[in-house]
């Protein structure tokens, strides 16, 4: 039979493969000579493209810094086309070397796979270079991307210090909620996030808050949490412990603990909770074992009852220390029993008694009077952490302006401070018909300050950046003696206190739409968020730790126990899911790392139990300032942000209050 005949068929190529679809044109299969495999050779790429992203040329603006991060600055900016404000991320990549921070490339990620209302979204990325990088003979030139984010008109750590700015329980308890509610997310998507601080706590124009900064964030091993266990998820691998921020930096983390879990973000969440009433982080280490002293302090040092774990871990030393709790007498002024209670579970020194995100939606604090407001509205500029030194200087300014006090018998009389005169409502701009509309900008204040405090305050955005929170440090420039360092006419955004600057008055004006009338008394209807099951890993908070019933634990304490009803004590509704009854187990049988062969769902995955150091000589604290690791110039490390060898100025913020 002649092979060329009609009927045959032709031998399938390995060219025909691609003639598939709507493919237009093949690539050339060459063969490697050497190894004899085949291979496509694609096009060069030009130079300029990079795939995935928009440029920055002609499609957005930059503005002011916003803040200052580890690999980057954080910038306000416009989209030209919608002249929508966007927050633009940027993250330079030296030209010479083309690495891309793997913090960047992980937040990336990340972000791109998460979606709820309370989780920062990213619009797009934006690529940017410098004009003649194609010839690029001088190793400075870089090319930058762009995370476009949208523009949150505050954070939380700026709210916490703007001196205009008081939050009622009511609002702290509905930010309470919409933090966890976003935790709870990244937590049941097997996330960590391992930054949790007011500063990456955002807040928009409607008074939502959304966690951003998903730069130190991981999947994590293991199951999802449950409402069935306690302690958080994701015990079942090794992990760095040099994550988080210092001051809000869990126990396990700062005793070296490499198998934690979830619970390091609620230890997170119990630091934010507290600083919302003193202002200022409430856990101020100066140096990462001072950070265990300082935890101690507060909580007392953990006994084997406390926290059975903790005698294994590397730094198990400060666990000699004989620290008595001070949390209760430190703020039982702010909160009652239930907050106080609240308050020391997502602090326990033991992240498997630490609450996890679904059981603390379920505290009772949250369903004793008053309850969560509906909607937080704050009367408020534009706050954010790059805020908080001008907050300071302002605040040094009153102080100084107090009237001095009155001898016996005789009384003064009082002026007003200029910091309780600009808590009046935020001035109506001109209508919408006396100009076109345009995104507005930070020259919208709530209130101009007085002229003279102005004046003392024209400083600087980037001499800001630094403010004890961040971990580089960028020391201001030095100024003469006697000279003001934040001189005027700087073009930072104190531009803003420009008293003939007014906010347009119209409903797509942030500030309007944040605050519409504004007044700080404003009062709120307090209707109560729904607590119920919110994801299917919710289950029946019969099975909470919340139950109400006398045989709980929790319970049997003669605070709760025997109690005519109240708020606080009364049974939760009853959910339609029913779960089994599994009690709660805390025998840790630190013996072979794990608490409980039958209750522990971790216990498969978990890795033998850890050889630590118990002895004083053998154990010492691990945990160093080591500078990130650099292989092949790239930040391989998995330790992504390490602490810098930088001194943190506790009376930066503390000398305020
Ligand atoms: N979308 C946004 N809108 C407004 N401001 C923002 C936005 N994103 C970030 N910021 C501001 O920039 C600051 C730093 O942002 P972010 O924490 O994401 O950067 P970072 O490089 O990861 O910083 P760090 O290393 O200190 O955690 C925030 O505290 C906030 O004040």
């Amino acid at each position: 039979m002649n092979d060329s005949g009609p009927t045959s068929v032709p031998p399938k190529t390995e060219f025909n493969k691609y003639k598939i679809g709507k493919v237009k044109s093949t690539p050339a299969i060459q063969r490697d000579a050497k190894t004899n495999l085949t291979y496509i050779k694609l096009r060069k790429r030009s130079s300029e493209k990079v795939y995935g992203c928009t440029v920055f040329q002609n499609h957005y603006r930059e503005d002011e810094k916003l803040g200052q991060g580890t690999f980057g600055e954080v910038y306000k900016g416009i989209h030209l086309e919608t002249q929508r404000q966007v927050a633009m991320k940027k993250i330079i990549v030296g030209v010479e070397k083309d690495l891309f921070p793997i913090t960047a490339q992980r937040e990336i990620t990340i972000l791109k796979r998460l979606n709820h209302k309370n989780i920062i979204k990213l619009i797009e990325m934006v690529y940017d270079h410098s004009p003649d990088i194609i010839n690029a003979a001088s190793t400075n030139l870089h090319k930058s991307f762009y995370m476009i984010l949208p523009y949150m008109v505050a954070d939380l750590s700026g709210v916490l210090h703007n001196p205009r700015i008081n939050l009622e329980t009511c609002d702290i308890k509905n930010m309470m909620l919409q933090i966890l509610e976003g935790l709870n997310y990244i937590h049941c998507a097997k996330f960590m996030h391992r930054d949790i601080k007011t500063a990456n706590i955002l807040i928009d124009h409607n008074g939502v808050l959304k966690l951003a900064d998903f730069g130190l964030a991981r999947l994590y091993y293991g199951c999802p949490p449950n409402l069935k266990y306690p302690g958080g998820a994701g015990s079942g691998a090794k992990y760095t412990s040099v994550v988080v921020t210092r001051w809000y930096r869990a126990p396990e983390l700062v005793l070296g603990d490499k198998h934690y879990t979830t619970a390091v973000d609620i230890w997170g969440v119990g630091c934010v909770f507290a600083e919302f009433f003193e202002k200022k982080p409430i856990l101020q280490g100066k140096t990462d074992i001072d950070q265990g002293h300082v935890i101690f302090k507060l909580l007392g040092t953990p006994t084997e009852d406390d926290w059975a774990m903790a005698r294994y871990l590397p730094g198990a030393e400060l666990t000699g220390t004989n620290y008595k709790p001070t949390l209760k007498e430190r703020f039982c002024k702010y909160l009652t029993e239930a907050g106080l209670d609240f308050l020391g579970q997502l602090l326990a020194l033991d992240p498997y008694k630490r609450l996890t995100t679904m059981s603390a939606k379920l505290h009772p604090w949250f369903r004793e009077d008053p309850l969560p407001s509906e909607k937080i509205t704050l009367p408020t500029e534009e706050s954010h952490e790059a805020d908080i030194k001008r907050y300071k200087e302002e605040m040094h300014q009153t102080l100084s302006q107090r009237v001095p006090t009155a001898p016996r018998g005789h009384t003064i009389e009082k002026s007003e401070s200029p910091i309780s005169k600009n808590r009046g409502p935020i001035p109506k701009g001109p209508k919408k018909d006396e100009g076109f509309f345009l995104a507005p900008s930070r020259d919208i204040v709530a209130k101009p300050p007085p002229p003279k405090m102005r004046d003392q305050h024209q400083n600087s955005r980037q001499h800001h950046a630094n403010n004890g929170y961040s971990k580089v440090a960028i020391s201001p420039p030095a100024a003469p003696t006697g000279v003001n360092r934040y001189s005027a006419n700087n073009g930072s955004r104190n531009n803003r206190f420009n008293s003939s600057t007014m906010a347009p008055n119209n409903n797509r004006n942030p500030v309007n739409r944040f605050h519409p009338e504004t007044n700080i008394n404003t009062k709120y209807t307090k209707v109560p968020l729904p607590l119920g099951p919110q994801s299917r890993y919710q289950g029946n908070s019969a099975d909470s730790r919340y139950k109400g019933s006398p045989n709980d634990s929790r319970y049997r304490n003669p605070r709760y126990f025997n109690k005519p009803e109240t708020n606080f004590n009364k049974p939760l509704p009853k959910y339609s899911r029913q779960e089994p009854n599994v009690p709660i187990n805390r025998n840790f049988n630190p013996s072979n790392g794990s608490r409980d062969a039958i209750f522990d769902h971790h216990q498969e995955s978990r890795p033998p139990p850890p050889q630590f150091p118990v002895s004083s000589s053998q154990g010492q604290h691990q945990l160093t300032n080591k500078p990130i690791e650099k292989k092949n110039g790239s930040f391989m490390d998995e330790r992504v942000k390490p602490d810098e060898p930088k001194e943190f100025d506790n009376s930066d913020i503390a000398d305020l209050y």
